[in-house]
């Protein structure tokens, strides 16, 4: 092969993948594009296929730069596929599926008692190094009259697609009590998270038994101690 022709300049214009058109769309209407962010709105159909082929063909690079033989050692042949397929349609859907539905139904009853759910498991990755978190949340209601009900397997259909985003532990229970508040309109709202970080066991300063705890209150949670230590304490006894 000629010299020139190595460093000959493209004459076309390199195509544009797929995340570059997203990423373009979010940048246009100004939306964040963090790393626990939902960005189902700006993926048109057919694109979450072709974002899982892009991003196979990013891990097959990462493969090979990390010097590992995909094409004699069969154990990783498809290694690039299956990472992919991992974090677009299973441990990071959260990002790119749209909320599950939550059917409301009217407080026909008027209901104005505590009611808790839990623990319900949740998976999630931390955003730094992308190591599984596994943990459990609990969540409180104190609905009002004019409050709307969800069923209550959708807590735990809503607490997952929230986790399934690589995520921060104190930013994913404000997210998730953001989505409860808005489609409850209830008088106070609570969530304790108890989860175990991958990125502490498996690596790093590698400690086996810490556990991370924290808590949103709202609401009535956060103004009437009474209602909050009974909530506690009714996690308390089942913890
Ligand atoms: N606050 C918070 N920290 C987290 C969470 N998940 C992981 N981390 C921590 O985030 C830190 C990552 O940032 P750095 O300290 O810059 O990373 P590092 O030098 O690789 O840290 P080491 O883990 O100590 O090796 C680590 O201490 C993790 O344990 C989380 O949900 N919340």
């Amino acid at each position: 092969m000629l010299l020139e022709s190595v460093f000959q300049e493209p004459t076309t214009a390199p195509e544009v993948g797929v995340s570059d058109r997203i990423r373009h769309r979010l940048i246009e209407a100004g939306q964040r594009f963090h790393a626990n962010d939902n960005i189902a709105a700006f993926i048109h159909d057919g694109e979450l296929d072709e974002l899982r082929t892009e991003v196979k063909q990013k891990l097959q690079g990462l493969l090979h730069a990390l010097v590992i033989d995909t094409h004699s050692d069969h154990n990783v042949a498809d290694t690039a596929k299956r990472v992919a397929k991992m974090f677009v349609h299973e441990v990071f859907r959260g990002r790119y599926e749209k909320a599950p539905a939550a059917t409301t139904f009217p407080n026909v009853s008027q209901l104005n008692e505590l009611m808790i759910v839990g623990p319900v498991t949740v998976r999630s990755a931390c955003s730094h190094h992308l190591c599984p978190i596994l943990g459990k949340v609990w969540i409180g209601v104190l609905p009002n009259a004019s409050s709307d009900l969800i069923g209550l397997s959708k807590y735990a259909r809503l607490a997952e697609w929230v986790m399934n985003r690589p995520q921060i532990q104190e930013e994913a229970v404000v997210m998730l009590a953001d989505e409860l508040e808005h489609r409850l309109q209830p008088d106070g709202l609570a969530i304790v998270m108890e989860a175990s970080h991958f990125c502490m066991h498996w690596r790093g300063v590698k400690d086996n038994d810490a556990l991370m705890h924290n808590s949103v209150m709202r609401g009535a949670f956060l103004k009437n101690a009474t209602l909050r230590l009974e909530f506690l304490n009714l996690l308390g006894n089942r913890r």
